[in-house]
């Protein structure tokens, strides 16, 4: 990869590899646009197969943050950052080391809690840097309100494509049960859904199952399911050539960051074979829109009132993309672009005033 140049592209401002040999850490810190305001992001643990592999990650995952921040309304920008490893050697010692780098960004950098990275460690961070949130005591972590913005987004797809806010007796496949899958599943559960459930840990989903009374699948057969609607709520990646011609749901809505492997590619045969997709980053919203209220002085009513715009965000997206057609991630991606400019014609007004 031609770092430079693809930083170039993707328009990344600033990107800190964050070395250290005792505790052993690798990190990656990628802040790609502080236009509207700190970029904020939460920390990913992952055993990446290669750092090519966790630097795309980073890279991509810090991009979508600015886009999710912009179509949220929310005054922040985007970054994301991941450790290289295996989640069985993380320690107290590799976390306060993290945290360390992210204190020496000096607050234009702002992290919490995503895959592998619970409120603990998040607690453990802050032993080194004020600058996180998603703190237990105070919003009490992102995931629950998060599920909620996925499952509005999820009813506001069904509204577009069906024209009724009723879910009962639909069918919906979850892929992943953690933080958020899990849930998203009540919601749907309390809402008549009929729940097909894959994850890769096998007490989770014996969880749901006894829950919510959902049908387990093997990891490799959510996809290809007799559904109405699919829910990734795993890892990314996971709308790619392999999957795509699997898919039979009619809605893919779901929390996962970076659903589509290629953005335009999948996104244009998601369009071709009739599914309506929610843009990730616009669907899981509601962690950093309850981040960034915990941020100024937490009021759970206005961080919900938030949440509840996804509704219509979407709705607003999906009708742009049909009447242009263009994919649903063209016209989020569109809607956040506008904001961003405004944000900084404002920002060159005020300098040269
Ligand atoms: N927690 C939050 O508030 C937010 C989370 N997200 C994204 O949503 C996704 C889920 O987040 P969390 O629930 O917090 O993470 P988590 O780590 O609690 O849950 C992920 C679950 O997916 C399972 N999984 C991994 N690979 C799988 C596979 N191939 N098939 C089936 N299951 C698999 C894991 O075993 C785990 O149970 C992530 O992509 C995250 O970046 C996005 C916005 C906010
Ligand atoms: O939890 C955070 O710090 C912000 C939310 C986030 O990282 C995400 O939406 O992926």
């Amino acid at each position: 990869m031609q770092l430079f140049e693809t930083v170039r592209e993707m328009g990344h401002e600033q990107i800190l590899y964050c070395h250290g040999k005792n505790p052993d850490i690798r990190a990656i810190i990628a802040i790609h646009d502080t236009s509207l305001g700190p970029a904020m992001g939460a920390t990913r643990l992952y055993p990446y197969i290669n750092e090519e592999a966790a630097l795309k990650d980073a890279l991509r995952l810090s991009r979508g943050m600015t886009y999710k921040a912009a179509c949220a309304n929310i005054p922040a920008g985007g970054g994301k950052a991941v450790i290289i490893a295996n989640p069985t050697d993380k320690t107290d010692e590799m976390l306060r080391a993290y945290g360390r780098f992210v204190e020496s960004l000096k607050g234009r950098f702002i992290t919490g809690q995503d895959v592998n990275i619970t409120p603990q460690d998040v607690r453990t961070i802050q032993q080194e840097t004020n600058h996180v949130v998603g703190v237990e005591e105070k919003s009490g972590g992102p995931a629950p309100i998060t599920a909620l913005g996925v499952f509005l987004g999820i009813k506001s797809a069904v509204e577009f494509r069906w024209q009724t806010q009723r879910l009962e007796g639909m069918r919906v496949a979850v892929q992943g049960l953690g933080n958020v899958g899990k849930h998203l599943c009540q919601h749907l559960y309390e809402n008549g859904v009929q729940l097909f459930v894959s994850d890769i840990n096998p007490e989770k989903t014996v969880e749901i199952k006894n829950l919510f009374g959902a049908t387990v699948v093997e990891p490799e057969e959510i996809y290809g399911l007799d559904v109405d609607i699919f829910s990734p709520c795993a890892m990314g990646g996971i709308i790619n050539s392999q999957t795509i011609p699997q898919i039979q749901a009619k809605i893919i809505a779901g929390a996962a960051n970076n659903q589509l492997e290629n953005e335009r590619l999948h996104g244009q045969r998601l369009i071709e074979k009739g599914i309506l997709y929610s843009p990730d980053y616009v669907i899981n919203a509601g962690g950093i829109i309850n981040v960034y209220n915990e941020m100024i002085g937490y009021d759970e009513d206005k961080a919900f009132k938030q949440v509840n715009n996804i509704y219509d965000t979407l709705l607003k997206i999906f009708g742009i993309a049909y009447q242009q057609g263009i994919t649903t991630n063209d016209a989020s991606k569109r809607l956040a672009e506008e904001r961003i400019l405004q944000a900084r014609a404002i920002k060159n007004q005020q300098l040269a005033a």
